[in-house]
Parts: structure tokens; sequence; C-alpha cells
């Protein structure tokens, strides 16, 4: 059966203190500019809830996320404010003035919640509906953008867009946490750990990183306008994304703490015997993202010699000399990009630890001068060779994102919609918080069907 949406409203919210709020301007960092004009990051956060009838989602749900949502903006103004590039300024700032309000969206699906919030594939174009719009023109952006979703008796989920030059995951699930915070304990105060810090004096670089990384998005324009001049070298809109193809399903892969630890063992007792000696960085993410992307190039199958390559963001807050605040508002991650070899690499008998190795060295390498390779960074992303196959990856097993409880229970699934838009998995810590972890994944149903045998074959090996 097609599920159909009714919007029962579209709201505005502004933050509790709009009256007595000052107008607010945060100029965007380096770690900002290089997102500007790249897709927003959606999500759909599932809760089942059988009692949840619409008499009881109009008059208790509805209103009580819109009030802490309006009080935990108070907190985090910028939000209900606008990205704007002014003729006068060198680079576009978060703008928020008084009675600036979030866009909320009130809806109610006929779609079946178990199916989407399930493991089993359902079409990606079934999360659609679920994620408001998120308005970007010529010389404005909204920063973020919430729908609320009824599924009669069933549950209720709650979908966000958010622009990435404003806010990376660690911001974006902060502030989740702080509505979730306001919405349950009924508290218009935050805890410090939920308190954001704007002090953007903190963000420093050794050279003028803000030049660098517009003059690479001047050049990628120019590029991708065949060489002319763009028309409006301030636009704020994003770089077109690919239509979602029809065809194309999403599948949530869940590896418990002991399949990572059996994986963990696998890469002890291959790297033993093998030539290098070099000491491993088993961390989580690192077998799990090299687990992922050994079988995803498995199961794409094809042309053995074609380049593959992985990149993976990296928090550089703890990174930086000295340390940004963990609450720091904004964007503070770069990322390790690589496209080391070929396909034939990784499908062979030990492609798995090859991988690993190669991940583990691009971790282990880390330091605060990942943070300085942003321009060459976004050139390289931005001129990947033909037919290649690479792997990016949205969220992080560090989120907490299943804490997230309004009061209503815990989530069900919480689900990175974006990754359609490029060639991405995301990354959850499962829903148990136990160790394991959950793989989102976003592919054409046939290389799904393949994937889906290779990621559970390849746990007994
Ligand atoms: C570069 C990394 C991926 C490397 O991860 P590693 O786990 O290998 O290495 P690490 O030093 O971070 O962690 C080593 C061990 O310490 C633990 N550890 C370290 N810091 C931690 C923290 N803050 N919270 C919880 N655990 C932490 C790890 O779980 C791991 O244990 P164990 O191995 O037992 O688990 C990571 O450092 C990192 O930066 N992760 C965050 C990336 C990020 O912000 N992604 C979102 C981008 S924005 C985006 O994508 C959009 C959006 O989401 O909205």
């Amino acid at each position: 059966m097609v599920s159909s949406l009714n919007i029962i409203e579209v709201a505005r919210v502004t933050p509790s203190n709009s009256d007595s709020s000052e107008s607010l301007t945060l100029p965007l960092t380096f770690f900002d500019l290089q997102w500007y004009k790249l897709h927003t990051v959606k999500r759909v956060i599932f809760y089942r809830l059988t009692h949840a009838t619409r008499p009881f989602f109009d008059s208790v749900i509805v209103p009580k996320l819109k009030t802490s949502l309006s009080s935990s903006l108070s907190h985090y103004l910028p939000l209900a404010g606008k990205l704007v590039w002014e003729q006068v300024d060198p680079k576009p700032n978060i703008v928020y003035s008084p009675n600036d309000a979030v866009s909320f969206t009130v809806a109610e699906s006929n779609a079946d919640l178990s199916r989407l919030s399930g493991n089993t594939p359902f079409f990606s174009t079934e999360l659609y509906p679920l994620v408001p719009e998120l308005r970007v023109s010529e010389d404005s952006a909204s920063a973020v953008s919430f729908q609320v979703t009824l599924f009669p008796n069933q549950g209720f989920c709650i979908g966000l867009n958010a622009h990435h030059a404003v806010l990376d995951g660690k911001t974006t699930t902060t502030f989740l946490k702080s509505w979730a915070h306001t919405c349950k304990e009924e508290h218009t105060s935050l805890p410090l750990d939920l308190t954001p810090v704007y002090d953007r004096t903190v963000i420093k670089s050794p050279t003028d990183l803000d030049r660098e990384v517009l003059n690479v998005w001047h050049s990628l324009g120019k590029k991708f306008s065949g060489g002319k001049e763009p028309e409006n070298p301030k636009s704020l809109k994003l770089l077109p994304s690919p239509e979602i193809d029809p065809d194309v399903v999403r599948y949530t892969f869940s590896l418990t703490r002991e399949d990572i630890q059996n994986l963990r063992e696998r890469l002890k007792r291959e790297s033993s015997v093998s030539s290098s000696s070099k000491q491993l960085r088993l961390s989580t993410f690192v077998i799990v993202f090299s687990y992922a992307w050994t079988a995803l190039i498995k199961a794409r199958g094809g042309d053995l010699d074609r380049p593959v390559g992985y990149g993976f963001a990296v928090d550089c807050r703890s990174l930086m000399d000295p340390p940004v605040p963990s609450t720091y508002f904004g964007n503070c991650i770069s990322a390790c990009f690589k496209i080391p070899t070929k396909a034939e690499t990784f499908v062979r008998e030990q492609g798995f630890l090859a991988a690993a190795r190669l991940v583990s060295d691009s971790v282990e390498a880390l330091d605060e001068s990942v943070a300085w390779k942003i321009p060459e960074l976004l050139e390289a992303f931005a001129t990947i060779p033909p037919g290649a196959q690479l792997l990016s990856v949205s969220g992080s097993t560090r989120f907490g994102v299943y804490r997230l409880d309004f009061g209503w229970g815990r989530p069900e699934k919480v689900v990175v919609v974006s990754i359609d838009q490029s060639d991405s998995i995301s990354l959850a810590e499962n829903r148990d918080g136990n160790g394991g972890v959950e793989v989102g994944f976003s592919l054409k149903k046939h290389e799904m069907d393949a994937l889906i045998d290779l990621l559970h074959n390849g746990l007994n090996v």
C-alpha cells in the first residue's frame, strides 16, 4: 500500500525569550565554510507509542514538543536565525533577530511505523515525507526545520533538516538532547553539558583558512559552471543533489558487542601472521568502518581495477591546542580522505585486514593539522577520479542518539536520511547501549541483497 501524509499544520516556533532576546551574529569559521554549499543533514527519530491517538497527539505530544522546543531554542538562538551573506561581508554569518523562528510541521501518516523503524529493507523514498524542507535561497538559508508526524496507534517521529554550515553532528545531537531534556523534565534551565558555547575566538588557524576555503569554493563554482564566473559569488544556494533512484532501499545492519569483538579477534589473528608487524588500532570505529567498506566493495562487484577510497569525519574539538569545548556550537570537524588503491585489494582473502590497516593508519596519524588540511580536502572531494567507489560516513557511535527520550520512551530507531545523497553509511551506537553499533546503508535493491549476505556471512569467518 502506498502510504500518504496529511499535513495538519505548519507553525513557526520562536525562542521562549524572543521578546527580550538581543540580535546575535555568528561569523562562520573555516570549519563551517567547508559545508556551506553541501547538502543538508536529514534525520528521523521514531518513537513507538501505541496509545498515540490523534486526540492524544493534538492535545499532549504536539503542545509539549512545541513548548519545549521554544524553551530550548532560547539557549540555541542561532538555530532560529538564518545564514546570510551581506555584500559588505567577506563571508556568511548566522544572524538571529528577535522573533525569528524555526518551521515546525505537524503531520499524520498512514505508513507502517514498524517497517520504517525495523531492520528489513524498505524504499528510501518512504522516508522523505517525514523530513521537512529547509528553506534555502540565493541570499539566505534557514538553520534547521522540524516535523513531527503521528502514526495513529503506533507512535510518532521527529524529522529534522539541518544546514551543515550551521551545525555538525555533535552540535545537532547536543541540541536534540537539550530539547528532549526540557520536554521530559519540564525544566527551562540546561545542564552544563548541554549548554552551548558561542565563543568563536577559540577557533584559530595558522593561516587565513577562511579565505583559502572560500577560494576553493570559488574555483569549484567556476569548474561546475563550465569555467564561467558564478553570477552571484555570494549565493547561498546549495549544489544540486542527485535525484533519489526509486529503486534505492535502506537497511540497518546491527553488530553486537560480541560481533565487534569477533571481528577484532579475526584482525588480530590475520595481522599476527601477516608481513607487517605494525600494531593495529582496533577501535570500534576502525573495525566497523573497515568491515562496512570491504563489504560494499564486494557487493558492488564490477571492475576490480576501479579506484576505491574512503572519507570519514574527525571531531577536532579534542585535537585542537588548546582543546575546543565539547559544547562548542557550530562545526569543528575535518576529515580523513584517501583513495589508496583498487577494488581488487579488498575483495581478496585478507581484504578486511588491508582495509583496517589503512583506516587504522589514518586514525593514528590524526592531530591538530587535520584541521589545516580542510581546503585541500574540499578540493579532493570535488575531483574524484571517474568510476571511483568512495565511502563516507554520517553520524557517529558517540552521539548517544538512543538516549533522546522526550518523556514517551527512548527512540525505536534513529535514521540519517541524507546518506542517500552520497556513497555514505551512517553510524550510531545500538539501541541497547551495550557496545554494539548500527550501520545504516542506502543502495539499489540488487546491490543491497548482495551486501546483506556479505555482512552476515562475514561475521562467522
Ligand atoms: C576520528 C574518529 C572517528 C576515530 O575514532 P576512534 O574510535 O578510532 O578513536 P577515538 O580516539 O575517537 O576513540 C578511541 C576509543 O575511545 C572512545 N572514545 C573516545 N572519545 C570518545 C567520546 N567522546 N565519546 C565516547 N567514546 C569515546 C571510542 O569509543 C573508542 O573506544 P571503542 O573503540 O571501544 O569504541 C573519532 O575520533 C571521531 O572524531 N569521531 C567523531 C566523528 C564525528 O563527529 N562524526 C560526525 C560528523 S558530522 C555528521 O556526520 C553530520 C551529522 O551527524 O549530523
